[in-house]
């Protein structure tokens, strides 16, 4: 509704200022929350200093003036927004402060404003009804025209006279009456408003009131010159309410004059002195809004501010306030020549104590100035004294930026104080009762939404650092990994709840499931749960280390050690660019100091601290933002330096070597694991670029120069973690070779393959790092307990837990889940490693490693299978050994020769698999009791 209202309102706008080539019109709209006039919309018609458009071809004035009306709109919400200069990612056609005439500035400051009824023009126009006429605007006083801080200029009396002609030509009776009409002129009277038809949003007055404004018309026509027209629908309070209202704004820009001639004189002429003049609606004068009527501007998206964020803004003018009448008592020394703010008139000392302030909070920018203590007081011309030091001082780009956002910011606080000395004096005088609530609503609304967003930051990281697994650290994955968090907690309590019932009601019955090794024969025994697991990883604390990385999205949340103290934890989370970090350790003296310094170097910058030691233990809270870094990118602290992944080995139930050729099969994982630990060196230890495998079990170690991957496998340079292809036969070939350099003892040679696997993941992942990995299993090897797919699962984990793939929380101490998209690229991967052992697995045994539980698999597809209670399975090891991959080769074999036969017998094994999968998930407690 916004949109509609922009669009319809444009053109009225536009036509109004042109039919009298004033500089601009601003429509003010009460915005029904704080009962205040707030900008609504307004077209700039004046000069314009710095042509940006993104069209090619020439525009027309037309064109150009609205375009520039928008642009200077989104430049004042790009800089209340906090915006810093980032030419590269603004749009072409933006605007820039150092873009703007001065009449632009003014413009653009307009859009902070807002005017309880009764303050300023606008507020004053809408609280009486009436059109408010201002002349002498050199003289103006500030308290009346609250703006004039940031437009006094001299008036331009040649200008002055032609916008009087105008009116004097046009309408016999013009716009200086003060003659009462509850019907001024419609818009579409006046000649030279070429306006287009009025939008359905806004009705026509009463169309008898045009007759008595022609009369008024005729009454009146012995006013003064006047530089501002502020209107209101107030004469038609009786038909509407003031929640219809809407004032509209115009000024003048010098039609006779040239264009330079214009940008001085500018709309900036706004101010009026002490025996201002109140017209009314009554007078004929240019009263747009009243052929308007809005019907409930509410409706329709105007700007609007809570109560909230004046409370808010309040809190932080009474503690910037303080702060600023230093930084101002500071400069008086140097007023030499300007009288003392307190010999001057208030509103002068007003408007000094604003420029002071700014100007002093620029002094790289303007310390040479010699002039400095001029620029507080001119009662002419502030304005152009105020630019005249600004055109011979060196302009750094961020100059006019922060100027002009320290304005926007400042203003307001001194305002404040000005309320606050008034009320003090116990002046409750209703100009500025409630202090300046229009920059009030604009400054409110850049702090308010910038604690918001502190706020909102402050608590994804304490809902991240609450949920175990998250997968990625933008805001939405929080939220989706939140809500998979607590789906699976209400899975847990309703396992736990259905637990504890079938325990009590059968505590006495003990059922087992037996699977023996197929190999039979004698050998050790274990008896397991049926374990739930599926893959876990597992960050190493003890060898933390504390990395910086560039590039990253800098959302990223882990566990880091900077000091070499034993004992130390420093957690870190950061979402954007809020940085939170919990340290404790050992208390020594200047250690704040030393962590303090620490982060700065990783261009942390800190915000806040909170510290305490007791019983020498120092413990900090520190709040950050992280920095960006010369190029630009935003720094971010990662600690990705060793990590330790397990996988599940698993039994099959039902379906081996069937579902090679398609049967289904099924399948559970087992709580014997395989670890792998993968460890980074730090830049420091990388001398010796080698890449190290240690099978710890097997009593093995084999090491590999980068370099000597490098030139044997060239084409893995280029890796993809997020990609997982197939090893080719000639980079098989490749690793054979490099894995042949090992000399493995023909005793083990078996575990050439496993090697084999282990070189096409880690390079095909991780590329040519240096890396120690440690493989560890609890997992018989070659006894259908899936060792290989264990040892390829953890691998693949360990791997993409520290590729950029893959983001998980490490935060956390204990083991975490990966998120099921990441299981699925751990999986794909693992296959793959899978195929380089078996030749051509099916995929099961990798399956169910890595997503754990019970699975029924069939051609690549699996269904997860949840028994009604707990099963418990006896599993012996025979210690007869088997080559799966020998196995597989032979049911294959078979296959080939007797088609017919094994096809009967591999959808046997299918309906057994079937059926086996119903009866697991439809048992009933007493089903299995002897
Ligand atoms: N911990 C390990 N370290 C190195 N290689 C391993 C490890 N575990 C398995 N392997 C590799 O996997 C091979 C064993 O895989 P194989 O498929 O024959 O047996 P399995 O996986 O234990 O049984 P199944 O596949 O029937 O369940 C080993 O010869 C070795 O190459
Ligand atoms: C024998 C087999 O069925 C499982 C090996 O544990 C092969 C496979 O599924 O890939």
């Amino acid at each position: 509704m916004a949109v509609r209202l922009s669009s319809q309102l444009q053109p009225v706008l536009r036509s109004a200022v042109q039919a009298v080539q004033w500089t601009y019109s601003i429509f003010w709209q009460i915005c029904p929350q704080q009962g205040t006039l707030v900008w609504g919309d307004g077209y700039y018609n004046g000069s314009i200093k710095t042509r940006k458009t993104v069209q090619p071809m020439e525009v027309s004035t037309e064109e150009a003036s609205l375009e520039r009306s928008q642009q200077l709109r989104e430049l004042y919400e790009s800089l209340s927004a906090g915006e810093t200069n980032q030419p590269a990612r603004r749009p072409c056609a933006a605007l820039l402060p150092e873009d703007l005439t001065e009449s632009e500035w003014f413009y653009l400051m307009c859009v902070s404003f807002s005017f309880p009824p009764g303050v300023g023009l606008p507020g004053k126009a809408f609280a009486r009804r009436k059109h408010v006429w201002l002349t002498d605007a050199n003289e103006a006083d500030s308290k009346v025209f609250t703006r004039a801080i940031l437009a006094k200029v001299q008036e331009d009396l040649g200008l002055v006279n032609h916008v009087k002609s105008f009116f004097k030509d046009q309408h016999p009776k013009p716009t200086l009456s003060e003659h009462s009409t509850s019907s001024p002129a419609t818009l579409l009277e006046w000649p030279h408003f070429h306006s287009p038809p009025l939008p359905t949003m806004y009705s026509a007055i009463d169309p008898t009131t045009a007759n008595i404004h022609q009369q008024d018309e005729e009454e009146d026509d012995d006013e003064e010159e006047e530089e501002e027209a502020e209107s209101d629908s107030g004469a038609e309070a009786g038909r509407n309410t003031h929640q219809l209202a809407h004032l509209c704004e115009t000024t003048t820009q010098g039609a006779t004059k040239a264009q330079a001639a214009a940008e001085q004189i500018e709309l900036m002429q706004l101010e009026m002195s002490e025996d201002i003049r109140l017209g009314s609606p009554d007078d004929g004068s240019i009263n747009l809004e009243s052929d308007l009527h809005m019907l409930d501007m509410s409706q329709h998206g105007g700007s609007v501010s809570h109560p909230h964020q004046s409370d808010s803004f309040r809190a932080e003018s009474t503690r910037m306030w303080p702060i600023l009448q230093d930084q101002i008592s500071n400069i008086q020394p140097q007023l030499s020549e300007a009288p003392q703010l307190d010999e001057l008139p208030q509103e002068d000392s007003h408007y000094s104590q604003t420029v002071s302030t700014v100007l002093h909070q620029q002094p790289s920018q303007w310390s040479e100035s010699s002039s400095i203590g001029h620029v507080g007081y001119s009662p002419q011309s502030a304005f152009s004294n105020w630019n005249s030091h600004i055109s011979h001082l060196p302009l750094l780009e961020a100059t006019s930026q922060s100027l002009l956002k320290y304005v926007l910011l400042s203003v307001p606080f001194l305002y404040n104080k000005y309320h606050d000395e008034k009320s003090r004096d116990g002046d409750t005088g209703t100009r500025l009762r409630k202090g300046t609530p229009q920059e009030e609503l604009s400054a409110n609304h850049v702090l308010a939404e910038r604690r918001r967003r502190e706020k909102l930051n402050e608590r994804f990281i304490i809902l991240r650092s609450l949920v175990p697994f998250v997968t990625k650290m933008d805001k939405a994955s929080i939220l989706g990994d939140t809500i998979e968090y607590v789906k699976q907690l209400r899975r847990r309590i309703q396992d736990l709840e259905s637990c504890s019932s079938m325990q009590k009601t059968s505590s006495a019955k003990e059922n087992r499931v037996v699977h023996c090794n197929s190999g039979g024969g004698g050998g050790s025994v274990l008896v397991q749960d049926m374990t739930r697991d599926g893959t876990r990883v597992f960050p190493v604390s003890d060898k933390r280390k504390l990395r910086l990385v560039e590039g990253s999205d800098g959302a990223i949340t882990k566990v880091v050690d900077p000091l070499p103290v034993i004992g130390n934890t420093l957690e870190v989370s950061i979402i954007e660019c809020d940085a939170l970090l919990e340290l404790q350790c050992p208390y020594r003296e200047a250690v704040l100091l030393e962590i303090m310094q620490s982060l700065r170097e990783l261009r942390l910058e800190i915000t806040a601290v909170q510290s305490s030691s007791t019983n020498g233990i120092f413990v900090a809270e520190l709040r950050a933002k992280v920095k960006k870094n010369a190029i630009g990118k935003k720094t971010s602290i990662v600690e990705k330096m060793e990590v330790r992944a397990r996988a599940p080995g698993k039994i099959i139930l039902s379906g081996e070597h069937a579902v090679v050729h398609g049967s289904t099969a099924v399948a559970a994982s087992i709580d014997l694991y395989t670890q792998a630990s993968l460890l980074f060196p730090s830049d420091s230890e990388s001398n010796d670029r080698l890449l190290k495998l240690q099978l710890k079990d097997m009593a093995l170690e084999f090491s590999w120069p980068i370099r000597r991957i490098k030139e044997t496998l060239p084409e893995l340079g280029i890796h993809l973690a997020s990609a997982p292809n197939s090893c080719s036969p000639e980079t098989m070939k490749s690793i054979a070779a490099l894995v042949r350099e090992q000399n493995i003892p023909e005793a083990k040679i078996g575990l050439a393959a496993g090697v084999s696997a282990f070189l096409w993941l880690y390079t095909s992942i991780q590329g040519y790092k240096p890396a120690t990995v440690v493989v560890t299993s609890e997992l018989p090897l070659g006894s259908g307990l899936g060792s290989s797919a264990a040892f390829c699962v953890s691998l693949s984990a360990a791997l993409l837990a520290l590729s950029d793939s893959v983001n998980l929380d490490f935060s956390h101490q204990g083991w975490l889940t990966f998120g099921e998209s990441e299981l699925e690229l751990v999986n794909k991967w693992a296959f793959e490693g899978e195929k380089i052992i078996h030749g051509k697995p099916s995929g099961l045994d990798n399956t169910v490693s890595t997503f754990g539980n019970m699975i029924m698999f069939m051609s690549g597809k699996l269904t997860r299978i949840k028994s009604s209670m707990p099963l418990r399975m006896l599993i012996t090891n025979t210690n007869v050994g088997r080559n799966t991959k020998a196995l597989v080769a032979g049911v294959s074999e078979r296959a080939f020769r007797h088609p017919d036969a094994m096809a009967a017998v591999f959808s046997a094994v299918d309906s057994i698999s079937k059926e086996l999968s119903a009866i697991i998930q439809s048992i009933a407690p007493d089903d299995l009791t002897p």
